[in-house]
């Protein structure tokens, strides 16, 4: 009986006060794994949204951006949400009937209404950017142009998005958001790799950009953009070549084989047996090619095809002028231009074409690609019409020249060389979101890039949470400790009365 007692005061599990430390000890631990666990649960996930309307030269299309709404102090991931080709052409092309720029808008901005949450719309930017078609129309006639504006204005404020403005984008910025696109989409900006270029391709104007090694800015200020992305510096050049898109340069091309007035044409960047009839007010239409119009021309011209990529080389050889150059190096036109230098991604009508032809795997030399090209232009119209009867004729007749043009672009225009070739990947979209100028655009109107990293804490929440956790499970089983170590050596009270 002694000896259980004995026991009994040497086990101090048995205290009341050892209990009631234990049962808040363990209260409390399992009170931390709770919360912490409640933190770290994943939430119901809610979205913003941004919608960017780009207003190009051959037709308009709607892009809806969305990102995390608890994340858009810079540091959640923006992507594409929905995309809506508006039907029919440009706004440029309704010059003589302005509201119809307007109206043509009217589905797509509908589909936006129903793909943005209702409760959100409000809050949701809306901008327009207009590029090279209706740059080219406010050169030609600013009036027609300031009508179409006010015009898709009046359209876009009908609906209930917080509309931000309509404007014509300048060369250098559709070229520096097209770059800030692809780059952000990579991951690149972010973690401070090296970055892509950007080569995109327009109905009416092209842009090249890039960072080039050792590039002193101050011999062509105007092809210099410089930025600050999370904390990394970046002097990027960048060029857009107005009427040098792939359908301007195409009436370029035609200008070029019509300057005498002919009545008929054997065009070699168009298939043997093509022929069709064109109109020389129609061709000469446009500012990129009005002043060469010839003093006497019939009303029309037969415009048939000799399929011969040699000699479709040539022509487009001579829309680009070699000669004058006053910088260190020049691309064509007497625009200055660093060598070509790292990997590069070509977009918008790079990837049509490119896409068409085949010619996208990564695998294929500048040699192969310029033979499958040559081979194609080669091939009869009636045999093409054949193998592809389910595409639109237009494209189809133009894929010889647009093939023709892109290589001559890339190789002899920004000297790319078999090497540097092989460094360029034809792209439509990365990671899901369209490769274009208006993701950058919306990332800087919304100020979504910051120009310093964000100064995080050192630790994720989950890992401060548990962290927290077991310094507070450690510090409890210290104090436990302590206060048996202290029992152990505190005076026994006995029940028992003391002999004096
Ligand atoms: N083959 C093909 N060409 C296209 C398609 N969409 C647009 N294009 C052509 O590609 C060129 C560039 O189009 P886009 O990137 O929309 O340029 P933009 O209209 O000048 O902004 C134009 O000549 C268009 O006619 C397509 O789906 N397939």
């Amino acid at each position: 009986m002694s000896a259980q007692r004995e026991m009994k005061e040497k086990n101090p599990w048995h205290k009341p006060l050892t209990i009631i430390i234990t049962v808040i000890g363990v209260i409390a631990i399992v009170a931390l794994v709770t919360v912490a666990g409640l933190q770290n649960r994943p939430v119901f996930q809610k979205y913003k949204y941004g919608i960017v309307l780009d207003a190009g030269s051959s037709h308009t299309a709607l892009y809806i951006y969305k990102w995390p709404a608890e994340k858009d102090n810079n540091t959640g991931r923006i992507e594409q949400k929905h995309s809506c080709k508006v039907k029919g052409k440009g706004i440029s092309s309704y010059a003589a009937v302005p509201e119809k720029a307007g109206t043509s808008l009217t589905e797509c901005m509908q589909e936006a209404e129903m793909q943005v949450p209702a409760w959100r719309h409000q809050e949701t930017p809306l901008y327009l950017g207009a590029t090279a078609g209706m740059r080219l129309l406010n050169m030609e006639n600013k009036v027609a142009s300031d009508k179409v504006f006010e015009a898709v204005e009046k359209a876009l404020q009908r609906f209930p998005f917080s509309y931000q403005g309509a404007r014509i984008l300048s060369g250098q910025e559709e070229g520096a958001f097209g770059w800030v696109t692809v780059n952000y989409l990579d991951d690149r900006l972010k973690q401070g790799l090296q970055t892509t270029g950007a080569l995109d391709l327009g109905g009416a104007s092209t842009q090249i950009s890039f960072v080039p090694h050792e590039y002193d800015i101050s011999e062509s200020p105007s092809n210099a953009v410089a930025f600050q992305l999370y904390g990394n510096y970046y002097n990027l050049y960048t060029h857009s070549f107005l009427c040098y898109g792939k359908d301007q340069a195409l009436r370029m091309a035609l200008a070029h084989q019509t300057r005498s007035g002919p009545i008929a044409i054997s065009d070699p960047c168009f298939h043997p047996d093509y022929s069709v009839t064109r109109n020389y007010n129609t061709l000469y239409d446009s500012p990129c090619v009005s002043e060469r119009k010839p003093k006497v021309a019939p009303l029309n011209f037969t415009h048939t095809g000799e399929g011969n990529f040699l000699q479709c080389q040539e022509v487009i050889r001579s829309l680009f002028n070699f000669k004058s150059c006053k910088y260190s190096k020049c691309s064509f036109n007497g625009i200055f231009q660093p060598p070509v230098q790292g990997s590069f991604g070509a977009f918008s009508a790079y990837y049509f074409v490119m896409n068409f032809l085949n010619l996208t795997d990564g695998s294929m030399s500048l040699e192969t690609i310029t033979n499958y090209v040559a081979n194609y232009c080669s091939t009869p119209w009636d045999q093409i019409k054949k193998v592809y009867p389910d595409i639109n004729e237009k494209y189809l007749a133009e894929y010889c020249f647009s093939g023709t043009y892109i290589l001559t672009l890339l190789t002899e225009g920004y000297n790319f060389n078999t090497e540097t070739f092989s460094k360029i990947k034809f792209i439509k979209e990365i990671k899901g979101s369209d490769a274009g100028w208006t993701l950058g655009y919306m990332l800087n109107l919304t100020n979504m890039i910051p120009a310093e990293t964000k100064d995080s804490p050192p630790l994720p929440h989950a890992g401060y949470v548990s962290i927290v956790t077991v310094i507070v499970l450690l510090l409890f089983i210290l104090v436990t400790l302590f206060i048996l170590s202290f029992r152990s050596i505190w005076p026994k009270c006995s029940k028992e009365p003391q002999i004096v």
